[in-house]
């Protein structure tokens, strides 16, 4: 754990904020003693709500490593990532996260995620977007060619 790679994510964040980037997030990811990437919230001006700054730093470090896999690197982050990134950290198979600002300072701030870890532990019928299921035997096929497609790319 590093202060300085915490420090520039935290520098990140309200210099983009300030530059009318988005919402005041900012993230860097790491690997050994080198920053790969940063990445800061870009909601508001790239009109696309998955423009976390999290988000950002994976697809920007994934781009400079020219792989999808960023295990052996870690994230630094403003402010303790939301549902919608922790995704991403765990599909990105990052080695580990640190962070500075709570989930708590971030809902007093505005960006209240509880609603989503809430409904994420309701049964899927109790959800508040409603999920429905249909066409089952269609989708499967393509799910079992992927099986037994000899030169697929595991991820
Ligand atoms: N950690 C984090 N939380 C957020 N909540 C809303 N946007 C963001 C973001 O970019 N990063």
């Amino acid at each position: 754990m590093d202060m300085r790679f915490l420090r520039e994510a935290i520098r990140l964040s309200r210099e983009k904020m300030e530059a009318d980037e988005g919402g005041p997030f900012g993230a860097v990811i790491v690997r050994g003693d080198r920053i790969l990437s940063r990445g800061w919230n870009r909601v508001t001006r790239a009109n696309d709500p998955t423009a976390h700054a999290e988000i950002c730093a994976i697809r920007a470090a994934c781009s400079a490593l020219d792989r999808f896999d960023l295990s052996g690197c870690t994230l630094y982050a403003s402010c303790e990532p939301c549902p919608m990134c922790l995704g991403a950290i765990y599909w990105a198979r990052l080695d580990a996260v640190v962070f500075a600002a709570t989930r708590r300072d971030a809902a007093d701030a505005g960006f209240d995620d509880a609603f989503v870890y809430r409904d994420l532990s309701q049964p899927i019928e109790a959800r508040a977007i409603p999920f429905r299921q249909a066409l089952r035997e269609e989708a499967l096929p393509v799910l079992e060619a992927w099986t037994r497609k000899e030169d697929r790319v595991d991820y």
